[in-house]
Formats: structure tokens, C-alpha cells, sequence
């Protein structure tokens, strides 16, 4: 997951893979509540692990649940109709599929709890669903505005001998909380009648499907009344799959739509999620082939190539899509006229006013758009531009905009707060980064040159973290050649060169949380030895391994960006790089800093000793024939001898800024 406090989506050019959706967040949730409400365990089998699904998950194990869950597998034991622990108090984030589910169950089932959320959770309207409950004699308060979450919950006195009835109009998860709790106390035959249209009713479907699962045969007149018949009781399924996420889907069937592909590759696949699904957002596939998306669908899998281009515009109604309907709004951009998104209200009680939002934000695009109260008109941009997009603690926000990176005008598109994406779909950009494309060129690189003990690994490091870039420490490379070449036996010299070139060129490193990776190994400290450092500098030696190193460092400039960190990336390596920074300190601070350093080691030294090898090797390093170390030509000094580290990567983000077109 992208933890930083924006991501840069370089513009992308193509688009081909496979997918693997994590599972979907409304049949996840429903199955863990009703496996809860079972007797007896329940395995769940390709659970989504994200933000809704962990606030879930946390309250079954506060009400007594037993919970044991691990990857995407989670053993539920359910409480077998009553709440184990009588008083507890829930924080269920910003998960509407916790939420309302979980105050209908714990009303019908008595005791003493508090429900509560995010502060945008205490704006998401619950007063239909507690008018519904309240009218059968639940005890249910507002902790805060009427209407809203937070909500104390106490034990009420049933009255079941009415049809209860309930509004369908601001959120079918009203209906879908009764429908899940109701069975609880079923003894005799209770109905619901729904009063005013119902919206999003795909999803109704979905609680009917799974209500089935679990022993409820639920009968349905029309969307106007459902009947739980008398003495009806959840029976666990045993072991339940849960299908890939169909909202998420629909950011990879866009990409598929929008994403040149070159003829004879495959375009994007889905797998886990197809035809067969019970998720109403299957549905999205018609309105991307309406707009020109190529789509072959089987039962259980999708694939995707972009057919019309540019897309055609849409009108479509979309109160049966209404997660899925945003992935439109986006792929309007890329429309030949006007799309327009109707029967849309709902959106703006969710997450964040979404109408409102998208509007803003596909404006900052150069988009022309009209919003109403319940629709949305997008026509494209006739000249592309860019600017940071606002999130609004919005998944779909997130994610539906990345889109935006196929721009012709090839701007790079911003995305602030990309850990909105955990509600749902946390790992959603490393997704999207496999199956996308664009020039190397377009990946920006920003290189950190220096002395040694200049504190440029540090400050690397941290400004790739900070950015969520891949990380090069190219003095490591040297080191982890060498070891290796030690490893398969190689001894390290010219007489062995080209075995040891043939081997450089393929090294599995990887960079990652401080440690250095060979394969599966961590070689962090073996690495770090005099012995290591000694064989580094006898294959750095070796020209053609210099040359076959030159490859696999150019092989980290990956989506979406590069820190790299060395002596030669700014002149040698990456000449192209966005920025270039040559990291100094004068010879006594670095002497102090690698002193400091060697003494919290244990190992002796002597600060003169240290400054004099410093200079020495410096002197060395700069007047070397090959990549000798000196700055570039167009790199910033910076000089850190008086600066901090926090203030040394404040720096180089300031002078990143300033090259980016935000
Ligand atoms: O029941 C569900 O799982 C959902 C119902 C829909 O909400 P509304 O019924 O409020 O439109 C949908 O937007 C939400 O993401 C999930
Ligand atoms: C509306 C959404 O979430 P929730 O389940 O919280 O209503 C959504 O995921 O788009």
C-alpha cells in the first residue's frame, strides 16, 4: 500500500496483464455477519483483507465471536443468535456494510453498545434504518445528530406482529440490514415493506443470494415487500468463496478500454470475477462496451481490449451501478461529446459528496462539467491539464482518477492521500502498476550523488519512501555482486570476468524497508563486512561488470519513479533524471558522522584517522578514468554539513516540487 501524502502516476502508455481482484467488500462483510449469526464455524475463503473488512472483523471479536483469520481465509464461530459479550463499543470506521448491518443485529439482539465511525461515518445517514427498528420497539439513540451515527443501542421491547416498514430511497443498506438481522428473532413470519423507490437494488440481490447461503429463503414481491418465513434460521454453509470485487473490477475493465494494446498481447484479464457473478457491478461491462470497450466475458473471468477510440460518449442511467458508475465519470474524459450520468443522488451520501467531488476534481482536468442533484455531465477536456486530486478520504475518488494518467497531453497525474484506497482495494496501485506501461522516459528518476558519509543512502531512502519510489542504493551493487559471485563459487578476478559480468546483469536485488534483498536472502549485513567491501572494490574493477551493473541499474527505473543513490547516477547512469542533487559535507562533519557511527558499533577509531582516510578516498574517487565523482553538470549542490537528515530530505522534496508540474 501507498502510504505517503501524495502519489505521482506518471502518464501512462499501455495497459496488459492479469489481474487478481481482492474480494468483494459487500459479500465479504455480509458473509462474515451472517457466519457470526450462525451456529457453528464458517470458513471464508478469499476474504478481502482491507480498512471495512478489518473494522468488521474487530467488532465479531469484541461481541465474542471467535475470529481466526489469516491472509484471505478466516474460520468464523458464530454466536449461534446471541451476543456473547452484552456491552461493547464499536468503531466501525467508515464501512457502511458494517455500520447499518451491525445496529439492525445488535438492536434485534439486546444489550448495551455504542457504534461509532470516522466523522464522515457520522455524517452518512442511518435515521431510516433506526425509524425502521425504533417501530419495532428497538432502543436506539443518537449520540449525536439525529440521523446519524453514533448510536447507543440498548435492549428494547419486540413487537413483531406488523410488516415493518423502511425507506428505500437514500440507501438500499436500510433494507439489506433488516433483511441480514430479521431472522434472528423469526419465530413467526415477518415481513418488509419498503416505503418509496428503492435505489441500488443489485445489492438487495446480493443479501437475497446469501441470505439463501445461510438457510433463509427470503420470498420477494417485486422491491416492495419481502417476507421471512416463520422459523427461519441461519445454517452455515460450512466453507463460502467470496467472487472478486466487481467495483474494483471496473477500474482494470477502463484501463482495458482506455489502454493502447498492441496486436497480439492480450489486453487486461480478470480473473475471479466473470458473467456468473451475484454483484450488481458485473453490470459495468455493458456500459463499457457502450462505450466502445471489447469484452469477453465467461463465467468466471473477463477480458478487455480497447475497441472504439475515442470512446463513445454515454447517458445511462446508473442507479443500478452506483460504486462502478464513477469508473464512467473518468472514462468520460476520453469520450468523443458529452456523457451523462443519471439517477445518481445516492453518491452524495457516501464516502464524500461525490457528485460534488468528481465534479471538482475533473474540472482541475480541463473537463467541462455540469452537476446537478442527481446527475453528472462530463465533456472531455479540450486542452488536458493537471493538478493534485483531492481524495476526500474517498477510495473510489483514488482510484477512478489514476485513470486519468492515459492523458494525451502525457501530464502526470497526483493523487493526494492514496491510502483511501484501504477501504476496499489497498494494494490497487501496485495492481495498476503491474498491468500498465509507459516510456522509460517518462519515469521520472531523481538521483543523489556524494562523498562517501555524505548521508546520501539515508536521505535516498527516505525521499523514496516519502514519495513511494522504488530505491537504487548503486553502492550496494558492487558488494552484493561480489558476494554473489563468491556464492556460486566464482573467485573474483579477470580470469573469471565474464562469468561474473553474466551473473551482475541478472542479480535479483531488491531494496526494500531499509534491507537489502538477494533473492529471498537478506544480505543487509553480509554485505557490510570488511571481507564484502574488500571483493567489491576488486569486481568493481572489472570493466565488463561495470558494463553488465550499467543494465540492471537502469532496469530499476520502474513505474512510478526512481531514487537512486551512488557517485555516478546523475553522470553516468541516468543523465536524463528529473533532478539531480550532489550530496556534500564538509570532510570533518562526514568524519564525525561515520566516528559517531563506528563507536555506537563498538568498533575503535580515532576522528583524525577517519578524516584522512575520507580525504584520501575522496581525492581517489574524483580523479578515477571511469565515472569519476563529480556532480553533474545540471545538479543542485547541497551541502548538509550544518542540516539535519528531516532537513536535508525537506530539501530535495522542495527542489522535486519545484520540477513537477503541480
Ligand atoms: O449493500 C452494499 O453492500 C452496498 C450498497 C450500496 O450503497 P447504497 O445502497 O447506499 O447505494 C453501495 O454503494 C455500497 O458500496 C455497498
Ligand atoms: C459506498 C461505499 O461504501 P459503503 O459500504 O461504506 O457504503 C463504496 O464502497 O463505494
Amino acid at each position: 500500500m501507498f502510504d505517503t501524502a501524495f502519489l505521482d502516476i506518471p502518464a501512462l502508455t499501455g495497459a496488459g496483464g492479469t489481474v487478481h481482484l481482492p474480494g468483494s467488500k459487500s459479500i465479504s462483510n455480509r458473509v462474515l455477519l451472517l457466519a457470526a449469526l450462525s451456529e457453528g464455524r464458517t470458513t471464508v475463503h478469499d476474504l478481502l483483507a482491507s480498512d471495512d473488512t478489518a473494522v468488521m472483523l474487530a467488532a465479531l471479536r469484541q461481541l465474542g465471536c471467535g475470529v481466526d483469520a489469516s491472509g484471505s481465509t478466516a474460520v468464523i464461530t458464530g454466536l449461534g443468535g446471541r451476543a456473547v459479550q452484552q456491552q461493547a463499543k464499536l468503531y466501525l470506521g467508515n464501512a457502511g456494510t458494517a455500520m447499518r448491518p451491525l445496529t439492525a443485529a445488535l438492536a434485534l439482539l439486546g444489550g448495551d453498545f455504542e457504534l461509532s465511525g470516522v466523522p464522515r461515518m457520522h455524517e452518512r445517514p442511518i435515521g431510516d434504518l433506526v425509524d425502521a427498528l425504533r417501530g419495532l420497539g428497538c432502543a436506539i439513540d443518537y449520540l449525536g445528530e439525529d440521523g446519524f451515527p453514533p448510536l447507543h443501542i440498548r435492549t428494547g421491547q419486540l413487537v413483531l406482529d406488523a410488516p415493518i416498514r423502511v425507506r428505500g430511497d437514500v440507501s438500499s443498506q436500510f433494507l439489506t440490514s433488516l433483511l441480514l438481522a430479521l431472522p434472528l428473532v423469526a419465530s413467526r413470519e415477518i415481513s418488509i415493506e419498503v416505503v418509496g423507490e428503492l435505489i441500488s437494488r443489485p445489492y438487495v440481490e446480493i443479501t437475497l443470494n446469501l441470505l439463501d447461503r445461510f438457510g433463509i429463503a427470503v420470498q420477494r414481491e417485486g422491491w416492495q415487500r419481502f417476507t421471512i418465513p416463520a422459523g427461519s434460521r441461519y445454517r452455515s454453509p460450512g466453507d463460502i468463496h467470496v467472487e472478486g470485487d466487481a467495483s474494483s473490477a471496473s477500474y482494470f475493465i477502463a484501463l482495458g478500454a482506455i489502454g493502447a494494446w498492441a496486436e497480439g498481447q492480450k489486453g487486461i484479464e480478470i480473473e475471479g470475477l466473470g458473467e456468473a457473478s451475484i454483484q450488481g457491478d458485473i453490470h459495468f461491462i455493458e456500459a463499457a462496451r457502450q462505450m466502445g470497450a471489447r469484452i469477453d466475458a465467461s463465467a468466471n473471468s473477463l477480458r478487455i481490449r480497447r475497441g472504439a477510440w475515442p470512446l463513445k460518449a454515454i447517458a445511462l442511467d446508473c442507479n443500478h451501478i452506483p460504486d462502478a458508475a464513477m469508473t464512467l465519470a473518468v472514462m468520460a474524459l476520453y469520450a468523443d461529446g458529452t456523457s451523462t450520468l443519471r439517477n445518481i443522488a445516492s453518491w452524495r451520501v457516501k464516502e464524500t459528496d461525490r457528485i460534488a467531488a468528481m465534479a471538482c476534481e475533473l474540472r482541475k482536468l480541463g473537463a467541462s462539467v455540469e452537476e446537478g442533484q442527481d446527475f453528472l455531465k462530463v465533456t472531455p477536456p479540450v486542452l488536458w491539464q493537471t493538478a493534485p486530486i483531492h481524495t476526500y478520504d474517498d477510495h473510489r475518488v483514488a482510484m477512478c482518477f489514476s485513470l486519468a494518467a492515459f492523458n494525451p497531453a502525457r501530464l502526470p497525474v497526483r493523487i493526494l492521500d492514496p491510502r483511501c484506497v484501504g477501504k476496499t482495494f489497498p494494494d490497487y496501485f501496485e495492481t495498476l502498476f503491474s498491468v500498465t506501461r509507459t516510456e522509460p522516459e517518462l519515469v521520472p528518476v531523481i538521483c543523489i550523488d556524494g562523498p562517501t558519509a555524505s548521508g546520501k543512502g539515508t536521505v535516498a531512502a527516505v525521499v523514496a519512501q516519502k514519495l513511494g519510489y522504488h530505491f537504487l542504493d548503486s553502492g550496494a551493487m558492487y558488494r552484493i555482486t561480489a558476494l554473489a559471485a563468491t556464492q556460486a563459487g566464482l573467485a573474483i578476478g579477470p580470469a573469471q570476468e565474464p562469468a561474473i559480468a553474466a551473473l551482475a546483469r541478472q542479480l535479483p536485488v531488491r531494496f526494500a524497508d531499509g534491507k537489502v534483498f538477494l533473492g529471498n536472502q537478506d544480505v543487509t549485513e553480509t554485505i557490510r563486512t570488511e571481507e564484502a567491501g574488500m571483493n567489491a572494490s576488486r569486481v568493481s574493477a572489472l570493466p565488463s561488470v561495470r558494463l553488465a551493473l550499467v543494465d540492471l541499474q537502469h532496469g530499476f527505473r520502474q513505474l512510478p519513479g526512481l531514487v537512486a543513490d551512488g557517485r555516478d547516477m546523475g553522470t553516468v547512469i541516468f543523465p536524463d533524471a528529473a533532478l539531480k542533487i550532489f550530496l556534500t559535507a564538509s570532510a570533518r562533519q562526514r568524519a564525525e558522522r561515520r566516528y559517531k557511527q563506528l563507536i555506537s558499533k563498538g568498533i575503535s577509531a580515532t576522528l583524525g584517522g577517519i578524516q584522512q582516510d575520507l580525504e584520501a578516498r575522496d581525492a581517489r574517487d574524483m580523479s578515477r578514468q571511469a565515472a569519476p565523482l563529480k556532480p553533474a553538470d545540471d545538479a543542485a549542490l547541497l551541502d548538509n554539513s550544518e542540516l539535519s537528515i528531516e532537513e536535508s530530505v525537506a530539501q530535495v522534496l522542495k527542489l522535486w516540487q519545484g520540477t513537477r508540474p503541480f
